[in-house]
């Protein structure tokens, strides 16, 4: 029978319990000419931290803590010593270990996992160190013999795909009574050493499935798993066997659809990976919380990494990020998962069965798995290892105490409530201030406007000619495209854009939609003034509160760049506000607002306004009735 043994009965030692270790490790600048440019998002503070601006408020950086920091400089040895060799030994005690590489699409996740022939990267890395230590306990002749076998399968679509086996067959997950996670028909290959590890995983690879995406020439659309198994049993009685586990996950990228430029299959890979990265930070959540079930089998990934995540393997994240501006949020995103992922704690434990007829024969049901696809296993069998799957038990109960203290930390991290609440006064405030700014610059141009239509012609010629002189302000006539009063007044009516710099870390402010200087076409203007629009109440689906302009035409009576103005100011609110954000635009009250916050956590951001459709209950008929509210809000106020 199985027994599952606390590490701390085996080596007599006091209790310990093993944590996921998360480091971060940020990829270098891929064109050196935008990094002048732009500069980067984010920045090291040191070893074992880092900072991002704060985009609720350009002024201030996040930062952030985590067990290691990789600045761009760090090789892949040093990830490799740092991080994932120290967890290996544990494998030759009958515990699992976990390496997986967590980030945004294009932030280094198979670099790291895989490398190049020239830089290695953590699984050749690991697969030979494995073999090494093997090399070394039978060197000194203790009294076990030691198989090593390899698995490798991938995620693709919510399917699991044997690589190893290729075939378009999709495996079942099961689960055994005593709660192991099994897959049956994964082949499980024996190996003699590093090289015949190489003979097979090479091809295997190729059978990824990877694509090309906007961001990425190679682009993962799979979490590919590679399992290798190190079994050791005791050639003298009581005939002792372990089993320990080494995952090394490769996981596909969180994906920003507005920038990959995904379309038909690439979408629904796209949906498909999404989801399960959000079910696994929904299970990282629950882990955290310690209450309610946790979600491990709302996704395949999920349920496979189930002793990888709050169970027993000594685990190690590495969150990819990459410095480049566009992927602000996504980087934002990753750092917010990764620090909720430090706060699990896994309890290892050892995995041990003594030989006895009732472990002999479930190793053999066991073993009908994946005999067939087995030769090589018969030079193991020759020493007469039985297979005992070494799937650990049910996950152990996360301890209340460390947990409360892992959760103050955070809450110390992450910033009080109550300052977050002061921040966001703060913006609220900001941001009424400036709208107020602005409608006093309009009402007075207005009425410099009306005292100029009273100005003789000649006099109107010579302002015209003050303008006309300076260079800025023969672009800007240029760019309106209207008669010379109105250009001069819109001209001078555009507000100042909000310096989005802030040196040396640079991003772009989101801005909630603000009423802005606006250019109607000549004829609208008058009408526009005279119209009567009903107020839409704060954060209310006021749909029965329609603008008085038709359905159909009422774009053409705006002028286009002011309508292109409008419509980016929308779609910045979607990809970027927060509940109450999303809140202030018009016709999305509170259910609409979480829909669509819940939106964005699964599928990215929105490549344009219209993809608003795609959330359930937004037909195009409200979509039509949500874009005019919201655009003709933006021009009235
Ligand atoms: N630390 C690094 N040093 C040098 N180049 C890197 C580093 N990390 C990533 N790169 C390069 O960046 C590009 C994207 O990296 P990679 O393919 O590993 O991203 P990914 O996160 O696995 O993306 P996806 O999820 O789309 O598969 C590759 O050309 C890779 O060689």
């Amino acid at each position: 029978m199985a027994q599952c043994v606390a590490v701390s009965d085996v080596a007599g030692g006091s209790k310990r319990t093993s944590r996921v270790r998360v480091a971060v490790r940020l990829r270098p600048y891929m064109e050196k000419q935008d990094e002048k440019v732009a500069g980067a998002c984010v920045r090291g503070l040191g070893p074992k931290s880092l900072e991002i601006i704060n985009w609720r408020n350009s002024t201030e950086t996040l930062q952030y803590q985590f067990d290691v920091f990789y600045g761009e400089q760090t090789t892949q040895q040093e990830v490799f010593l740092t991080s994932v060799k120290p967890i290996l030994p544990h494998l030759l005690n009958g515990q699992n270990a976990c390496v997986f590489a967590y980030g945004p699409t294009g932030a280094g996740k198979t670099h790291t996992m895989l490398g190049t022939q020239e830089e290695p990267g953590v699984i050749p890395r690991a697969v030979r160190e494995v073999f090494r230590l093997v090399r070394v306990q039978e060197k000194e002749g203790d009294d076990w013999d030691y198989t090593i076998d390899m698995s490798y399968l991938e995620i693709y679509n919510e399917k699991v795909l044997d690589l190893l086996s290729p075939s378009t067959q999709d495996l079942h997950i099961r689960e055994d009574k005593d709660r192991n996670i099994l897959i049956p028909g994964l082949t499980h290959t024996s190996l003699s050493s590093f090289l015949d590890f190489h003979t097979h995983f090479i091809p295997a690879s190729l059978n990824r499935t990877t694509a090309s995406t906007k961001l990425n020439q190679r682009s993962s659309r799979s979490h590919a798993i590679l399992l290798i198994k190190v079994q050791k049993s005791q050639r003298i009685r009581p005939h002792r066997q372990q089993t320990g586990k080494l995952y090394l996950v490769d996981l596909a990228g969180s994906e920003d659809n507005r920038r990959t430029g995904n379309q038909g299959l690439r979408l629904k890979e796209s949906g498909a990976i999404n989801l399960s990265l959000f079910t696994l930070s929904k299970v990282v959540d629950s882990l955290n919380s310690g209450v309610g079930r946790v979600p491990y089998r709302d996704s395949k990934l999920t349920r496979l990494l189930q002793d990888s995540l709050g169970g027993s393997a000594h685990s190690i994240m590495i969150t990819n990020i990459a410095p480049e501006q566009k992927y602000y949020f996504d980087t934002f995103t990753a750092l917010n998962f990764a620090a909720k992922s430090k706060l699990i704690v896994n309890k290892p434990f050892v995995r041990e069965t003594v030989s006895s007829t009732e472990s002999g024969k479930r190793a053999r049901q066991e073993q009908g798995y994946d005999a067939a696809t087995e030769p090589q296993k018969k030079r193991f069998k020759e020493r007469q290892c039985k297979e005992q799957e070494g799937n650990p038990g049910p996950h152990s109960p996360v301890r209340s105490s460390v947990l409360s203290r892992l959760l103050a930390l955070e809450k110390l991290m992450m910033g009080s409530p109550e300052r977050e609440r002061l921040n966001l006064l703060k913006t609220v405030a900001q941001s009424r201030e400036e709208i107020q700014k602005l409608k006093e610059k309009q009402v007075e141009l207005e009425k410099k406007a009306q005292v100029y239509n009273t100005i003789p012609v000649k006099q109107k010629e010579q302002d015209q000619d003050i303008v006309m002189d300076t260079k800025k302000g023969m672009e800007i006539l240029k760019d309106t495209g209207l008669p010379p009063l109105h250009r001069k007044q819109s001209a001078a009516a555009k507000p100042k854009r909000q310096q989005a710099v802030v040196m040396p870390l640079q991003v772009s402010q989101v801005q909630t939609i603000q009423p802005c200087a606006v250019v109607f076409k000549p004829s609208l203007c008058p009408s526009l003034k005279q119209k009567q629009y009903p107020e839409v109440v704060d954060g209310k689906e006021n749909l029965g509160k329609e603008f008085s302009l038709p359905d159909t035409d009422w774009e053409s009576h705006l002028d286009t760049s002011v309508l292109e103005k409008s419509r980016e100011k929308i779609l910045q609110v979607l990809n970027s506000g927060t509940l109450k954000d999303l809140k202030t635009l018009q016709l999305i009250g509170d259910k609409k607002a979480k829909l669509i916050l819940g939106w964005r956590e699964v599928h990215g951001q929105f490549t344009q306004v219209e993809d608003l459709q795609k959330i359930e209950g937004i037909s195009v008929k409200r979509f039509s009735s949500f874009i005019k509210a919201n655009i003709l809000s933006t021009i009235v106020k």
